[in-house]
């Protein structure tokens, strides 16, 4: 039986104006190992069409192709690849070899599909370029040979995965004389060897030179001719198994084609960096600033006391009174160790020697306030005593206010009686030191109650200061204040509303960032779909010797992923580089790292980078998969 056979083959075209071309009219013959058959025939009459029916890149036609009994009609897809990276070894006229890849790579991408040992890989390909007397121009690309070099590359390629059929498109169509006969030898030696050789041709020397001639005419078999007997009948005892080309060799294939093309390569990552880079800068400020916001407030507040009114919805909530029953209710809040009692003076008049200051904001001492905030003194915790806020201790003696420190003077804080009468509270104070903060006065809620209780007035307290035992209760503490429908003042509770804006800003400032990154994903797109226009042809070859689609597309997904990687740890790097900096030149004026890259932004710009890549990939990398194998190699 013989080792190919093709029976009632039919082929049509449907040419542009909608007519069918029938191009294969009928043909049937059978092939066995060892013959060396040249196909003849004039220009048009279907040699290519029936080369790529046998070579199971067509599967349109009628008829059928049977190989070892088994026929190329029942094959799924999948199944026509391996059959053509087991049985199939194509040789072109115009040679086809990958650019990118060296010699010795090119040899190995068939061979990178079988299931021998990298090793066994390495030694068969040296060993088959040493064959067609290449062994040592392996580590060069195929632009730096000659087309006779370049013939025997293929044909080493062809014989990488052991196959059984040949099929030579006009092996000998670019090739001088001598080649020509170089070539000839090969395929003589191939044939001998007991391989099926099938050469498509023009040239009388190679159909005079095989042991059979087919005569296509007019799409049908009008001459088959026995030149020479067949050179050998060897039959072949072990077949190498394959597989598809899978993510590690499509990956390292991707990486070698990126090489090639550094330069547009290296302007795409310098793209995508800045986009990345100019995210992460953004998020890694709003982290910093409001990290030192934070740092800034609880540094100068007691974080773990917060300042409560009543909540009204019209009105000065610092002017409604606190009862014993409010209190109550905040003392028996969970972890709450002190409710302290505290009077808003919206205004107060401080008179010393005559001159008379207005601040425009002062309340009672309470635990929100912190001793550090002290320029010198001490907090007015006693009777009849008094902090003032620096700027308004300047005002009655510039450049020495603190010889006001010990010295009398007189307030006057305005209040209402029982009878909601407008009264003026005022007493003698003793200074006891100086604030940083602005355009205050602070007394003790002792004080101004014994200055009331002088004018026969019970002072109602207009903010209760609650503290609980520790940092982490603050926030529980405060939502739970908010849920009894109380109102939190005081520069903490605005930490949160401050937060949020800040963290607005910056998502704000990093979407509009991330515009960058939508130019570098559209970048990638382009270049990945210009790229598969220009490797049309690598495509075709790659299909031809066996590779399947799946890989096709992993190999353009494989490029976006390691362009996504690489533009985006250059983007962290660089946002990195550039926090190391603006901290350290910040650190000498607020000792606070103002830009802060969390370990969350790193990962966030990683899966950033890699997902817009991805996304940008997938349309040019099913289009490569998609490309018809005839189609994509007769490309030009
Ligand atoms: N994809 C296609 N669509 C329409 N017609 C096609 C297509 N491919 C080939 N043909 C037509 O089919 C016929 C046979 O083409 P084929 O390439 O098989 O001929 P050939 O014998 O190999 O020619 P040559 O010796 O010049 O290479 C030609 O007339 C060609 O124009």
């Amino acid at each position: 039986m013989s080792l190919l056979s093709i029976t009632h083959i039919k082929k049509s075209y449907s040419t542009v104006d909608g007519q069918t071309l029938p191009v294969l009219k009928d043909i049937t013959a059978s092939f066995d190992t060892g013959e060396f058959v040249s196909i003849v025939g004039e220009s048009g009459g279907g040699k290519s069409t029936l080369m790529n029916i046998i070579a199971g890149l067509d599967s349109h036609f009628s008829g059928d192709v049977q190989v070892n009994h088994q026929s190329l009609r029942a094959m799924s897809e999948h199944q026509r690849d391996r059959y053509r990276r087991e049985n199939i070894g194509f040789i072109f006229q115009s040679f086809n070899l990958i650019s990118h890849l060296t010699v010795l790579e090119n040899v190995l991408v068939s061979l990178e599909m079988t299931n021998l040992s990298r090793k066994q890989q390495h030694a068969r390909a040296e060993h088959l370029l040493t064959q067609v007397g290449l062994h040592d121009r392996a580590k060069v690309y195929p632009n730096q040979l000659s087309g006779g070099q370049k013939q025997r590359v293929a044909i080493a390629r062809a014989l990488a995965s052991d196959p059984e059929i040949i099929i030579a498109d006009e092996p000998t169509g670019a090739l001088d004389e001598q080649n020509t006969q170089d070539i000839l030898h090969l395929l003589d030696q191939i044939s001998a060897s007991g391989k099926l050789v099938i050469a498509v041709t023009h040239s009388q020397i190679v159909a005079d030179h095989g042991t059979r001639v087919l005569h296509l005419e007019n799409g049908q078999l009008v001459h088959d001719t026995q030149l020479k007997p067949i050179n050998s009948l060897k039959q072949k005892t072990e077949k190498l198994a394959t597989h598809r080309l899978g993510i590690r060799a499509t990956f390292l294939m991707a990486l070698k084609h990126m090489q090639r093309n550094l330069g547009t390569n290296l302007l795409i990552t310098f793209g995508g960096a800045i986009g990345i880079f100019s995210v992460v800068v953004m998020l890694a400020l709003g982290r910093g600033v409001s990290g030192y916001m934070h740092h800034e407030i609880s540094g100068n507040l007691n974080p773990t006391t917060v300042e409560v009114t009543h909540k009204v919805k019209n009105g000065n909530s610092a002017a409604v009174q606190m009862t014993a029953h409010d209190m109550k209710t905040l003392s028996n809040l969970p972890h709450v160790t002190h409710v302290e009692k505290g009077y808003f003076m919206p205004s107060v008049q401080i008179q010393y020697h005559g001159q008379q200051v207005t601040t425009s904001y002062s309340q009672t001492y309470n635990k929100t306030f912190l001793s550090k905030n002290l320029i010198s003194g001490h907090n007015p915790t006693g009777n009849n005593e008094i902090i003032l806020s620096r700027d308004v201790a300047k005002k009655y003696n510039r450049h020495h206010y603190q010889q006001l420190l010990n010295h009398q003077v007189t307030i006057y804080v305005n209040a209402v009686d029982t009878q909601q009468k407008p009264v003026v509270l005022s007493h003698n104070m003793k200074v006891v030191g100086f604030t940083k903060s602005s355009n205050t006065a602070v007394v003790s809620w002792a004080t101004i109650d014994n200055m009331a209780k002088a004018q026969r007035i019970k002072l109602q307290p207009t903010f209760l200061a609650v503290t609980t035992d520790r940092l982490s209760h603050v926030k529980p503490l405060q939502s739970k204040i908010k849920k009894l429908h109380y109102n939190l003042t005081g520069v903490d509770a605005y930490i949160d509303t401050i937060d949020r804006y800040v963290c607005l800003a910056s998502y704000v400032l990093a979407g509009i960032a991330a515009i960058s990154l939508l130019v570098s994903a559209i970048m990638i797109i382009v270049v990945l779909y210009i790229s598969v226009g220009t490797r049309t042809k690598e495509i075709g070859i790659l299909r031809a010797l066996g590779v399947q689609k799946a890989d096709i597309r992993s190999l353009f997904v494989s490029e976006a992923l390691i362009l996504g990687i690489v533009y985006s740890l250059l983007g962290l790097l660089l946002a990195k580089g550039l926090s190391i900096s603006i901290n350290s030149a910040a650190h000498s004026f607020i000792h606070y790292p103002i830009m802060q890259v969390a370990p969350a932004f790193a990962l966030f710009a990683l899966a950033t980078g890699i997902v817009i890549s991805l996304i940008a990939a997938w349309a040019p990398a099913h289009k490569a998969a998609k490309l018809d194998p005839v189609e994509a190699l007769s490309y030009e």
